[in-house]
């Protein structure tokens, strides 16, 4: 494992996984991924001044928890296209939460709510944003990445972008200063995939799932 910060207040853990963690994570992904209601899907997104037919940046996406609305950026119980409510997070996910907050992000009660799994190809990549549309904006946004490296580019604390690689099986957490600096995916680097996604992931495909608290008190 590597453990560094590249600002205050975000964490990078290369290696975090192993392969055979991988493959196992890969796997409960696509099993749930592949449900025809509530697995993966291509989100619409409203047409805007810029773009008649906008397209969501990623080729597919699913929620586990809440369920994120690229429509209109609003967390919502069921999936809004078929009233079908979302997969639950699965415990061994949350106890995965709870794990790396524990080891290396000082945070407590912390309550996965919803989880966002982005799966990405060569043609994907997601424009700089801030992840503001959680009531609770402090507590950590916990990312897993399987696959390819990307270029991710963050904001430093001066509000200075910069831009360093994110590999597969590996780790980040944004919190505390950090939780709501600007940041976005670039290119997928050819040849990268990490072991035991080989068997899941196509060469420059990545899948990363974001683990987030919405509410700022835990809803019963
Ligand atoms: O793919 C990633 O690492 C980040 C995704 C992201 O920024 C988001 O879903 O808000
Ligand atoms: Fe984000």
């Amino acid at each position: 494992m590597k453990v560094y910060s590249p600002r205050r207040d975000f964490v990078i853990v290369e290696d975090y996984f192993s392969d055979t963690q991988a493959a196992e994570w890969l796997a409960l992904i696509e099993a749930l991924g592949s449900d025809a209601l509530r697995g993966f899907h291509h989100p619409f997104v409203r047409p805007n001044r810029f773009h008649k037919a906008p397209k969501y940046p990623v080729k597919k996406f699913m929620c586990l928890g809440l369920y994120w609305n690229p429509e209109d950026y609003r967390y919502l119980d069921r999936l809004p296209y078929n009233q079908e409510r979302p997969f639950p997070i699965p415990e061994e996910m949350k106890n995965l939460a709870q794990e790396i907050l524990s080891q290396f992000f000082p945070w407590h009660d912390f309550v996965p709510q919803s989880v966002l799994v982005n799966f990405y190809t060569k043609d994907s990549s997601m424009g700089l944003h801030v992840d503001k549309d959680e009531e609770d904006k402090v507590s950590p946004v916990i990312g897993l990445n399987f696959g390819s490296t990307c270029r991710f580019f963050y904001e430093d604390e001066k509000g200075v972008m910069l831009d360093i690689r994110i590999p597969g099986n590996s780790i980040y957490i944004f919190g505390g200063s950090a939780r709501l600096m600007r940041h976005g995916l670039g290119s997928i680097y050819t040849n990268t995939l990490s072991p035991g996604s080989e068997e899941f992931l196509q060469n420059k495909e990545r899948v990363n799932l974001t683990i987030r608290q919405v509410f700022s008190k835990a809803r019963a």
